[in-house]
């Protein structure tokens, strides 16, 4: 026997068959008179097996009736009193089912009407009357036959508890109708109409959502208040499913709702974006696909670019991923891949235009044009790349860029100064929020050859923080064995710089890190002379200065003693970037009075340059006299180039303490101790009373005194001006000295050199007093730097104190008074 599945809805069908108003009548027949009539099938009743469904009193269900046992009983019983047994199956899949495989407890109940289908099927209509137990089965054949007791219900009519359960009975259905929209709206009306609380119960518990066992069992217990409070509990669950599901098919419904509207959207934009002639994502990527046919990138490049472009078109455009996914793939295309520029290897040529740019730097322009030699004969770049090394201001950074004009390359130069993040040099990945590539692809793409000269500019001011070394980065852009496959995070292909001329610069060469300098080839740019400052101002710099402030050769002339007066007085530095600096000021200050139309002088003299830059920023590093003891000039070099400084020295009556000023460092206190140590040893051979050491206090002072010193070179200095303080004996005039003391005596070499020696030269000194070791430093320098000073090499402090102190008294001497030593005699 088969039956649709349980459901308000299958009532109601029973109204249609039965005709409106029908379900309500047969709900209200009278009960007396049926119960009387009942008992007379109480002995002997024809079962009905049903699958799927469980009939309940007073309730009206459609059952298409299928099976041959089924189909006799139904025509026998409608022909005669049309009463009938329902009882379920325990397993509604069982065709041919036996005593044991029906429920006992069931419903009796009347046919209403049979309905003969056109295709054989017949459906009955029957109405449950009153609930059954079997008592003793009678036969299995041809249908089932049994003996049925009745079963009494209670039911506590207008008890409080019962008139709330009905309450919420009803609210419940009325929920499960509201969220079911497959239940038919009139199922609310069936449900309003219904004021009995044992037939809701019945009604409902045919009805709700639940398998078989569970109405059966609804169905079995004989207590009202107990079937409408399980029947509540099965609703409860009912609801709180229907609850889910719509949420579920909300959200659902949503999601496509969003992406109709979408597509709708964009639809729409495509057929704007044609109409006002702009371009779509179709558009953009197909430009951007011809653009990189034109490429010539190495195949696996290529294919990741047109992945790329599939990637945009999948993308819907008011995504966050599209331009992010666009930004990419311009960069590609964006970027020059194997486009080269020719370089121009007439060596000759670019000799003149080092030459023409830069003066003097003979020997780094020499090997400059080594560098490009090999370049030329082998046309593979695999050589270390070239690091110009050297103070701030000598033309490092400008050399640079006096190759690429040479080579006839494109130049683009890169500050690494304060660089500390990794990412800036190698890009962050493509799923950063924000991400691009790192500065050395960002160049290269603003460059547009995959051959320029690209300079490093203060590779040395690296530094490597918690966000990553940004040197080992560079360890593989320069490479030659490596950086023709540069990885880029946001890139993400490999690109090639083995094409590249890098060229570094760094200020100092102890802050490079070991594995980076190891890669470079270091040439060293020392600092000028007085001589060739001049030259550089004359021929580059005033030129240069000139041109920039809009003035003609007739208009300004530098006497030569305005640009000693600027270098002396205005700038201290190695370089000649600050002398740029004033000679900028001083063609400015013509250039005001040209264009306010003022009388002006046209030649720029030494008293002109003090009026216009004001007085002189630094006092002339020059030597000074020689009259008092214990004053010796000493050389230091600092990160600007090289200077002198002065070690003065004073003796006051006391008990013999050393007080050190001038912002002394550590090793520089260590040598005034060691010069002290080495004196009072060696104080009879210098003919120093012992007892001045214990009587008076010395004090050691190194201007200027608000800027830091340390360093171990300032030894002999120290050891000589002590010497002549001890010994009042005058110093050789305009002599400097550099060079560390051991306690034995010993002279031991420093470094420097040619910074300090450059100092010394512009301060007037004629004799110099270095370490023998030091000798071979004094070789690598021009003879124009060392022209006009005397270099003495000594191995120990003898030789210091021979050359420096005279054989004669300074010109006021301190005539020191010792107080006699009280012994005290123990007897
Ligand atoms: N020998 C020279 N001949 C002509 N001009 C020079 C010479 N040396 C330096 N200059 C000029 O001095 C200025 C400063 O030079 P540059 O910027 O190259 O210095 P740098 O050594 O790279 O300094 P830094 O270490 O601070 O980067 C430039 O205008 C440059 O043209």
């Amino acid at each position: 026997m088969k039956k649709n599945d349980s459901s308000l809805y299958q009532s109601l069908i029973v109204g249609d068959f039965a005709g409106e108003g029908d379900l309500i009548q047969l709900i209200t027949d009278d009960e007396e008179d049926e119960q009387s009539r009942l008992e007379d099938y109480a002995e002997d009743i024809p079962i009905l097996s049903v699958r799927n469904t469980v009939l309940f009193p007073g309730v009206v269900i459609p059952i298409t009736v299928g099976r041959q046992r089924s189909i006799k009983l139904v025509k026998k019983a409608h022909k005669g009193d049309k009463m009938i047994g329902v009882c379920a199956q325990t397993n509604p899949n069982n065709d041919d089912p036996g005593w044991d495989d029906i429920y006992h407890v069931g419903t009796i109940a009347k046919i209403i009407k049979m309905i003969v289908l056109p295709d054989g099927n017949t459906t009955i209509i029957i109405q449950g009357k009153k609930r059954f137990k079997i008592r003793e089965t009678i036969t299995e054949d041809p249908y089932f036959q049994a003996k049925v007791d009745y079963l009494d219900e209670t039911f506590p009519e207008g008890n409080k508890q019962i008139t709330a359960l009905e309450e919420s009975l009803k609210e419940a259905a009325a929920k499960i109708l509201q969220l079911n929209p497959e239940i038919p709206r009139e199922a609310q009306v069936a449900l309003d109409n219904i004021d009995n609380t044992a037939f809701l119960t019945h009604f409902l518990s045919s009805n709700i959502n639940a398998p078989v066992e569970a109405k059966q069992k609804l169905l079995e217990i004989n207590d009202g208040l107990d079937r409408a409070t399980l029947l509540l509990e099965f609703m409860m669950k009912d609801i709180q499913m229907l609850e889910l599901k719509s949420e579920i098919h909300k959200k659902v419904h949503t999601d496509i709702d969003q992406q109709q509207r979408d597509y709708f959207l964009r639809q729409q934009m495509k057929v704007l974006q044609t109409e006002l002639g702009e371009e779509g994502p179709e558009k953009e990527v197909e430009e951007l696909r011809l653009k990189g046919r034109k490429k010539k990138w190495p195949e696996e490049v290529g294919k990741h670019f047109e992945k790329e472009l599939d990637k945009i078109l999948r993308v819907n455009p008011s995504a966050a991923e599209y331009p992010i996914a666009l930004n990419y793939a311009e960069l590609m295309v964006d970027l020059p891949w194997n486009e080269f520029t020719k370089d121009n290897f007439d060596l000759k040529r670019a000799k003149e235009i080092l030459d023409k740019d830069h003066h003097g730097l003979e020997k780094v322009k020499d090997r400059i044009i080594e560098y490009l030699a090999v370049l030329k004969l082998k046309n593979d770049l695999k050589g270390p790349i070239l690091c110009l090394y050297g103070p701030p201001g000598v033309g490092k950074t400008s050399l640079g860029k006096s190759v690429a004009k040479a080579l006839g390359r494109k130049y683009i130069r890169m500050s690494l100064g304060g660089m500390h993040d990794e990412a800036e040099i190698r890009g962050h990945r493509k799923t950063y929020v924000g991400a691009m590539p790192g500065k050395v692809i960002q160049n290269m793409k603003k460059v547009q050859t995959s051959n320029p000269v690209y300079v490093l500019d203060e590779i040395d001011k690296l530094s490597a923080d918690f966000r990553g070394d940004p040197s080992s980065a560079f360890l593989e852009v320069l490479d030659p064995e490596q950086n023709n496959a540069f990885v880029d995070n946001y890139l993400e292909v490999e690109y090639d710089l083995s094409k590249v001329l890098f060229i570094a610069t760094a200020n100092s060469l102890e802050s490079i890190q070991p594995a980076l300098r190891d890669r470079m080839e270091v040439i060293e740019v020392t600092g000028y002379t007085m001589e060739e400052k001049v030259e550089i101002a004359k021929k580059h710099l005033i030129p240069k200065q000139r041109k920039e402030h809009g003035l003609k050769a007739k208009d300004i002339n530098f006497d030569k003693a305005a640009i000693v007066k600027i270098i002396e007085g205005y700038t201290r530095e190695s370089g000649v970037r600050n002398l740029e600096r004033q000679v900028g000021t001083v063609i400015r200050n013509v250039a005001k009075s040209i264009a306010m139309e003022e009388d002006y002088q046209k030649k720029i003299t030494a008293e002109m340059v003090r009026k216009t830059l004001g007085g002189e920023l630094f006092d002339k590093e020059i030597y000074q006299d020689n009259s008092v003891a214990g004053v010796v000039t000493g050389l230091a070099w600092t990160s600007v180039g090289g200077e002198i400084l002065f070690v003065e020295s004073s003796l006051s009556k006391g008990k013999g303490k050393l007080t050190l000023s001038g912002q002394l460092g550590d090793v520089m206190k260590e040598s005034a101790m060691t010069a002290m140590s080495y004196l009072r040893s060696k104080a009879d051979q210098l003919n120093i009373d012992n007892r001045v050491f214990d009587q008076y206090d010395l004090h050691v002072h190194v201007p200027a005194g608000a800027v830091p010193k340390d360093g171990p070179s300032a030894g002999i200095t120290m050891l000589t001006a002590l010497a002549s303080l001890y010994t009042q004996r005058k110093v050789k005039a305009k002599l400097a000295m550099t060079g560390e003391i051991t306690l034995r005596g010993k002279v031991m070499p420093v470094g420097g050199i040619k910074e300090k020696i450059l100092a010394a030269k512009r301060a007037g000194i004629k004799d110099i007093i270095l370490c023998k070791r030091n000798q071979k430093d004094i070789e690598e320098i021009h003879e124009r730097y060392v022209k006009g000073v005397n270099f003495h090499f000594v191995d120990n402090v003898n030789e210091v104190l021979d050359l420096a102190l005279l054989n004669q008294k300074v010109d006021n001497p301190v005539k020191f008074t010792f107080e006699e030593n009280h012994k005290s005699v123990h007897t």
